[in-house]
């Protein structure tokens, strides 16, 4: 039996990316550029004015207040060219509108009054330079602006479509075969008769691999004979990674491991050292991933969250995969375990302190307790704690805060 921390290193040191593409700007939101990009032009492409007023030359505002004559109009989105801006007189000037010649500085309107159409008189002192947007002060022509490896947000595509970019190469999304296994299983849809339950757990492991930013492909349920797992398993181990759901115990009829082994999946390990999820086992086929996990839906989705979504986002290109760890306060004590053991729990905040308190009942078969969770506790085995002690957890999800 391994440990966590040697079974977690073992399936990253043995999943890479699975390859680039190239996608249209919108969809590559979250995922990782693969190559570095260079700015085509300088940004702004030209100067312009910050503010809805008139441009004006410096020198004809050294006494204010002065009044100046109106020549020209200039909105956003036309040429400046053949428009200059001459002694003694200003240009009206949208936001985003181009600099004219002979302009070095910008009045916003509320700083002037308007005598006429023809004239202005400009109140407040002027500098040279003042609210114009430089050609070129935020990115410059040449300049080497996103590198292969960054994380694409709104900002990062904002840049990419102001480099005139329509799409980018990006590290492909996995796509992840999901198997569950097991006689008792009805999909849902279907009332479940004598002995049956509720296929629940692809549907959960498809939900965590969409959320882990990988593409699932259900391929249904293996029933408990060698045949059914191996035309289903033949078709998962076709995906970039296949995820198989229970079976993998010691059960009479938990094949998983048994046909995995026949198609030529070379396996790591089969055994952690945790709670829930000591059934959980890593192997590859042909350099691609294979997990194993457990059936009781909570370990399925413990295992799911600890080892299989940092691997798939290291195959998407992340270099950091692994959710936050903070340190919290239990409010309660928590007995001893002969496994570290991840426990749901409940965080609090108080001030500037986490508390920690168990989500509810630890049983991996119960659901609920997972509903009441917003971290997992990683405690360590043969450690026992009092209320007030600190422990690690992680954060599961975005951790959002009400207004
Ligand atoms: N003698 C031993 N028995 C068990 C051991 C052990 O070490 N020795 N380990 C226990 C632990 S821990 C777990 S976890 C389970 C894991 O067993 P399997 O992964 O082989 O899964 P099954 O026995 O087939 O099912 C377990 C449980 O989960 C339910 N299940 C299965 N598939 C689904 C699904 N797709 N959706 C929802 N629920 C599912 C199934 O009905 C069982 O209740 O083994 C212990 N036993
Ligand atoms: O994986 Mo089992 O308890 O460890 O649910």
């Amino acid at each position: 039996m391994v440990s966590f921390d040697d079974a977690l290193k073992t399936i990253l040191d043995n999943v890479s990316s699975v390859g680039t593409e190239q996608v249209p700007l919108v969809e590559a939101v979250g995922q990782v550029l693969a190559e570095a990009v260079l700015a085509p032009w300088d940004l702004p492409l030209w100067d312009n004015s910050a503010m809805d007023g008139y441009a004006v030359r410096r020198e004809d505002c050294h006494s204010v207040p002065c009044r100046l004559r109106v020549t020209g109009f200039l909105p956003a989105g036309v040429s400046a060219e053949g428009i200059t801006v001459q002694p003694g007189c200003a240009v009206r000037i949208m936001t985003g509108a181009p600099l004219p010649d002979g302009a070095d500085a910008v009045v916003p309107v509320e700083e002037t009054d308007e005598t006429s159409g023809e004239q202005v008189t400009i109140r407040e002192p002027v500098a040279v330079g003042q609210h114009i947007r430089r050609r070129g002060e935020d990115i410059r022509r040449g300049e080497r602006i996103l590198e292969a490896g960054t994380v694409l947000r709104p900002s990062e595509i904002s840049l990419l479509a102001s480099c005139g970019k329509p799409q980018v190469a990006v590290q492909r999304r996995p796509v992840v075969a999901i198997l569950s296994t097991g006689d008792e299983l009805v999909e849902v849809g279907t009332v479940p008769g004598p002995g049956q339950i509720i296929n629940s757990n692809t549907l959960a492991l498809a939900a965590a691999v969409r959320e882990a930013g990988a593409i699932p492909r259900v391929l249904g349920i293996a029933r408990d004979n060698r045949l059914s797992h191996l035309e289903l398993m033949r078709q998962g181990l076709a995906a970039d990674a296949l995820i198989t759901s229970a079976g993998i115990s010691a059960g009479d009829r938990d094949l998983v491991r048994v046909v995995l082994d026949e198609l030529g999946v070379k396996f790591l390990f089969w055994k952690v050292a945790i709670k829930p999820g000591k059934p959980t086992a890593f192997g590859l086929f042909e350099g691609r991933p294979v997990f194993c996990l457990p059936g009781n839906p909570v370990a399925s989705m413990v295992t799911f969250e600890e080892f299989v979504r940092p691997a798939l986002l290291k195959m998407q290109g992340r270099r950091k995969v692994l959710r936050p760890t903070l340190r919290a306060t239990l409010r309660e004590p928590l007995k001893p375990g002969s496994r570290m053991r991840f426990l749901r729990v409940a965080l609090e905040r108080e001030g500037e302190r986490w508390y920690v308190r168990s989500a509810g009942n630890q049983e991996t078969g119960i659901l609920r307790t997972s509903l009441a969770a917003d971290a997992v506790a990683l405690v360590p085995a043969h450690t026992a704690c009092a209320a007030g002690d600190e422990i690690t957890v992680r954060l599961l999800g975005e951790q959002l805060v009400a207004p």
